[in-house]
């Protein structure tokens, strides 16, 4: 091969003909779904479903596990025959992800109001015991699912959620379209699109140097502290939230301020946590606590926490147990900034 002919190869390589990454190629894969129609009808045919009844998910009991059984389409429509149901139901499907080797998932809820076919919802025993399952409050579930689960059936109830809450245009009043995936819903008659939304939410750990700030409202499972959490208020960055949520909720000021991570949080709607570690001035540090908002805030020292998280069993066990005070559970990311703070705190107790 001459060399120019080498050349030209391998600017051929570079131009895009390289082999994709599966993740590339899956990525695409779903976004082609969501832009085609007939593609995602196609997908439909060898995909897999998951069912919910009022947005809680069927679940099979394996010891201490849940596990999250799918359905092909065809059995999808047998149980909707079976329940006297048309198959158009299944147009009330949401795509919520695919395999590597391109099997799309669905979600599907039998229990909320289908804007397709005039029946009520199945009748949830029957369906569970047809399927030899339950439908669990997807809230009381997480503790028993792995993260691969509870991520697609975090978005899953947040996508069927939104649908159901979106069934009219908020300029016409006229019901709104679903595209085949669920991506979007289209007004037919001024043709806006309205797009699933999530909150933006600020979640930041405070803290002083040596201790860190965790705070509760009433609502909370009984003595469990997290991090400071607030919605961005319309306008606002992210460095700007946390200064005010932590002003409004503890009446500190915060100095810096890092990134840690981000998470989708389905409860009680859809939330895009974005978590950062917060310090404030030293000597700054006195907690005013706004009872609107809070029950109560205290700083705690590295060793509370790094007890706390040591502590095992699960969160019943845990709460039982006479324990001055619970962390948030592992899936939270409230539980990850905790996490990483002590990290930091043990590294820096370190010997250099
Ligand atoms: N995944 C995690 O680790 C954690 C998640 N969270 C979530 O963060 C969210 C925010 O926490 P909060 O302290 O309650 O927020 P917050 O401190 O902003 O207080 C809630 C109040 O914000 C107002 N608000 C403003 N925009 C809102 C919106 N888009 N939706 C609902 N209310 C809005 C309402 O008046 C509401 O009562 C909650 O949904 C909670 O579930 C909270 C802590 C940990
Ligand atoms: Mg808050």
């Amino acid at each position: 091969m001459s060399l120019y002919c080498g050349i030209a190869y391998r600017r051929k390589i570079s131009q895009g003909y390289r082999l994709l990454s599966t993740y590339v190629t899956k990525a695409r894969y779903l976004f082609e779904l969501k832009e085609d129609d007939g593609a995602c009808k196609k997908a439909q045919q060898a995909g897999a479903f998951y069912l919910f009844h009022s947005l809680a998910p069927l679940l099979q009991t394996a010891e201490h596990r849940y596990l999250v059984p799918r359905f092909s389409l065809l059995e999808v429509e047998s149980l909707l025959h079976k329940f006297g149901q048309d198959a158009q139901r299944i147009e009330d499907s949401v795509l919520i992800g695919c395999s590597e080797q391109h099997e799309a998932w669905f979600a599907l809820d039998l229990g909320l109001n289908s804007s397709f076919s005039t029946h009520a919802s199945l009748p949830k025993s029957e369906v569970e015991t047809e399927l030899q399952g339950s439908f669990i409050e997807l809230r009381k579930a997480i503790f028993q699912l792995n993260s691969m689960d509870s991520s697609l059936l975090f978005t899953a109830q947040a996508l069927l959620r939104w649908h159901d809450g979106h069934q009219f245009c908020s300029k016409s009043g006229q019901p709104t379209r679903k595209n085949i995936a669920g991506s979007k819903r289209v007004c037919p008659s001024n043709n806006i699109i309205y797009y699933p939304q999530m909150a933006p939410v600020v979640i930041t750990l405070v803290s002083d140097g040596t201790r860190c700030l965790l705070a509760r409202q009433s609502s909370f499972p009984k003595g469990m502290y997290s991090a400071l959490a607030g919605f961005c208020d319309i306008g606002e960055n992210m460095e700007e939230a946390v200064r005010r949520e932590v002003a409004e909720e503890v009446g500190l000021e915060v100095e810096n301020m890092q990134f840690s991570a981000s998470q989708h949080w389905p409860f009680p709607n859809s939330s895009l946590m974005i978590a950062c570690h917060a310090t404030v001035k030293p000597g700054q540090t006195e907690i005013q606590v706004n009872l609107r908002e809070l029950e109560a805030a205290a700083w705690f020292s590295y060793d509370e926490i790094a007890t706390a998280l040591r502590k095992k069993g699960t969160y019943i066990q845990q709460q039982n147990e006479a324990f001055p005070f619970l962390l948030p559970p592992k899936l939270a990311i409230a539980h990850q900034l905790i996490q990483e703070w002590v990290e930091k705190q043990t590294c820096a107790s370190l010997p250099a």
